[in-house]
Formats: C-alpha cells, sequence, structure tokens
C-alpha cells in the first residue's frame, strides 16, 4: 500500500524507448520526485537529461517503463481520472490552444470538458483571466497573441478546474524579461495558495527565485536535489568564491593578486573580484595586508548557473 500526503510523488519512475535499430534507450532512470503542499521544485538539467520525459509522465502523457506517479494520492495510471482531477499542466507551446477562438472561448471549451458549466464556467473564465492579466483581451482571437501572453492562458487554462497539483514545463520558455518577470510573479503567487508546483526550466534565475527545492537532472537521473542555498556553499568547495573588494584609492593596489588561494584577478578602477578557494580567508588577507584602503569587501558562493555547468561538465 501507498501512503500519501497530498502534492505529487513519482517514485522509481523509469522510461525506455526503443529506438529504430532495435536498441533500447533508458530516457528516465530511477527518479524518485516529491513536492509537497505549498512547495515549487524546479527541475533543472541539460538538453536531453530526461525532463519532459519525466513531466509526460507525471501528466500521464506517457506510461512509465517502470515507477509510480501519485498526485493527491491517485496513482496516474489506474485512478487516471481523480488524478486528472487534481492535476493541471502546462506544456507551453502552440499546441492546446485554440488559435481561431478567443480567449475566453477557450477557457470556456476546456471548462467544458472538466464539467464547469453555466454562471460558474462564466465566473471561472473571468476570474482566470484576471488572474493571468489577460481580462482586456479576453474578446481577442488568441491566433493574434504574442508568446508571452499564450503562456499566461495555458496557465489559465491548466487552473480551470483549481488542481492541488500544478506541473509547468518551461513557463517562461522564450519571453521577453518583462513577461518572464510577470510570468515568474503569478508562479510565485500560485505556490503562496498552497499547491504543489513542479516546473522544469533552463532559467537558473528564476530557479533560484521561485524554488523551495532545486533537482538538478542528468543522464536520465536525479544527479543532485537541495536547496539553491545549499548547492551554491557545496559547490563553493570545488568552484571557489568570489570576492569583490572597493578600494578608497582611484585604482586597487597592485599586490592584491598575491591574494592567498586566488584562481582569478579582475579589476576595475578601484574595485576589484577575486575568484578563490577560500572566501573566509581572502577577507582577512586583504583587510589585513591593506588597512584602512578597503571601502567594502563581499564574498558570493558560486552562482547556480556555475554549479549548473559545473554538473553538466563532471562526467
Ligand atoms: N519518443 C522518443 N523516442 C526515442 N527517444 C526519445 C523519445 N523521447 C525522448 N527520447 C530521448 O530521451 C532522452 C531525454 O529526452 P527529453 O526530451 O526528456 O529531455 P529534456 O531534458 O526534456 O531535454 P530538453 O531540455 O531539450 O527539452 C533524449 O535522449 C531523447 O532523445
Amino acid at each position: 500500500m501507498t501512503v500519501s500526503s497530498g502534492g505529487l510523488e513519482a517514485r522509481g519512475l523509469v522510461r525506455e524507448f526503443t529506438t529504430k535499430d532495435g536498441s533500447v534507450r533508458r530516457a528516465v532512470d530511477d527518479v524518485t520526485l516529491v513536492v509537497r503542499p505549498g512547495e515549487l521544485v524546479s527541475v533543472l538539467g541539460p538538453n536531453g537529461a530526461g525532463k519532459t520525459t519525466t513531466v509526460k509522465m507525471l501528466t500521464g502523457l506517457l506510461l512509465p517503463t517502470a515507477g509510480q506517479v501519485l498526485i493527491d494520492g491517485h496513482d496516474v495510471v489506474r485512478d487516471r481520472r481523480r488524478a486528472a482531477l487534481a492535476c493541471g499542466f502546462s506544456l507551453g507551446g502552440d499546441t492546446g490552444l485554440y488559435p481561431r477562438l478567443t480567449a475566453a472561448q477557450n477557457l470556456e471549451f476546456f471548462g467544458l470538458m472538466y464539467g464547469l458549466r453555466g454562471s460558474r464556467l462564466a465566473r471561472r473564465t473571468r476570474e482566470l483571466l484576471d488572474e493571468v492579466d489577460l481580462g482586456d483581451r479576453s474578446g481577442d482571437l488568441v491566433g493574434s497573441f504574442s508568446r508571452g501572453m499564450k503562456q499566461r492562458l495555458h496557465l489559465a487554462r491548466a487552473l480551470l478546474h483549481e488542481p492541488s497539483v500544478l506541473i509547468l514545463d518551461e513557463p517562461s520558455a522564450g519571453l521577453d524579461p518583462q513577461s518572464a518577470a510577470t510570468m515568474r510573479a503569478l508562479v510565485a503567487r500560485l505556490t503562496g495558495e498552497g499547491r504543489s508546483i513542479l516546473l522544469t526550466t533552463h532559467d537558473m534565475r528564476e530557479a533560484e527565485e521561485l524554488s523551495r527545492r532545486i533537482v538538478l537532472m542528468k543522464d536520465g537521473r536525479v544527479h543532485v536535489e537541495s536547496t539553491a542555498g545549499e548547492l551554491r556553499l557545496n559547490a563553493a568547495n570545488r568552484l571557489g568564491h568570489v570576492v569583490n573588494a572597493v578600494f578608497s584609492a582611484a585604482e586597487a593596489p597592485e599586490g592584491v593578486q598575491d591574494c592567498p588561494g586566488v584562481l582569478r584577478v579582475e579589476r576595475d578602477g578601484s574595485a576589484v573580484t577575486l575568484r578563490v578557494t577560500d572566501g573566509a580567508a581572502a577577507v582577512q588577507w586583504l583587510l589585513a595586508a591593506f588597512p584602512g584602503q578597503t571601502t567594502s569587501v563581499a564574498v558570493t558562493p558560486p552562482t547556480l548557473e556555475e554549479v549548473f555547468l559545473d554538473m553538466v561538465a563532471a562526467s
């Protein structure tokens, strides 16, 4: 018997594909993911890591070769209907919306499929269009929408039946910075409402800003899973810290490159950026070597992007 406390639980997911030459390719290999209510988990990984295949199994679009997915306690394969009612998903792109219908007509159509009718359907359509900032475009044909507007409408569609679990595949892919920020704000608001949200993204900033936990996938497996802060701090042992120092003189002193454990030095007038093996030791050394000359010193662990690139590069 499987015990679930709600949210999304995927255990031991495996998906194999048989290629044209008859060989078997394992695209997803023993993936376990848990997203509790009120939690947002981001799945990151290089192209081909198995993210989309995983998402398709989570949403019931693809049968797993092995493993189980529970949405709010309902098995996606054996109890498909209840799992579907508890889960909304947005896979983005141009599929899944009707370009010759208006935004409101699209939502009404999908709402009918979820059993919404009459005034309840009309109210839900209005509420959702407002929620995704498309209230003033409800009567416009979706074919005339920008990519960002379509992505937001996808999100509204996913929310029609008020699911407790939301799966978003690259919700801000291809959006300009302003539209991406609007999307992030929307997703943050939805997490605050107590939903379990799983999103895949290639945007490290998005992952760091929105997620409680980050799952890094590689070669079909979960490579590492942690908070962004922990991932960055742990990587500092391998990748070093960045120390940004600003000096009171117009030019940073010549001797900064003698800092112990220094890997790289970049100068810009009175400011200097050092990549060092030990951030705390470097700060102590700078303050002692140049007494009274530093205006500010700050240590930062590697960025999430550096952690990601390090993971991808490691064999
Ligand atoms: N229908 C299929 N038949 C054969 N191989 C497949 C099929 N779908 C996916 N794969 C393979 O499974 C692996 C994982 O693909 P998947 O699309 O899940 O990766 P991804 O992490 O989503 O990549 P991206 O970031 O590019 O979207 C790849 O090697 C891909 O070629």
